[in-house]
């Protein structure tokens, strides 16, 4: 592949991440809860481990949202009409969002409760 390429890739691809930000109030809330237990984190001093669990949970939360967010303009660009498939498309996208955002918690709740148990 041409550097030039690649770069241009890597650009459209920020791009991609920087839109969902500032279009998808989902992502923004995410990118919240992401930010307040890495601050849990760094307060409770968890160890590698639970660092690469942490870090992967958020990454895929919000990898579903962007592509969820994806699905639901290629829905809307394909039809503006009322459609049972961009009913079922846009819903089944979220029901994955909801799905891992959902086992994110009890993830988040696995790890910091022995934390936050400690602490009192
Ligand atoms: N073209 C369509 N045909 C049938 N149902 C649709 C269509 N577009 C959206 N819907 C349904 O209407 C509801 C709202 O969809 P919408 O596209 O506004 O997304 P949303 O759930 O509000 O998500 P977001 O907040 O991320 O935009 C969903 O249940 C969706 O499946």
């Amino acid at each position: 592949m041409k550097k030039g390429k690649l770069i241009n890739s890597f650009q459209y691809a920020f791009f991609g991440l920087w839109m969902c930000v500032r279009d998808e109030r989902n992502m923004r809330i995410h990118i919240g809860a992401a930010v307040v237990v890495c601050g849990m984190g760094l307060c409770y001093d968890i160890s590698r481990q639970e660092w690469s669990v942490l870090l992967l949970t958020i990454g895929a939360v919000m990898s579903l949202e962007a592509v969820n967010t994806a699905v639901e303009k290629v829905v809307d660009l394909t039809t503006t009409e009322h459609h049972p498939l961009a009913k079922y498309a846009k819903d089944v996208a979220a029901g994955a969002v909801l799905l891992f955002a959902f086992i994110a918690v009890v993830i988040g709740i696995l790890i910091f409760s022995p934390y936050v148990q400690q602490s009192f």
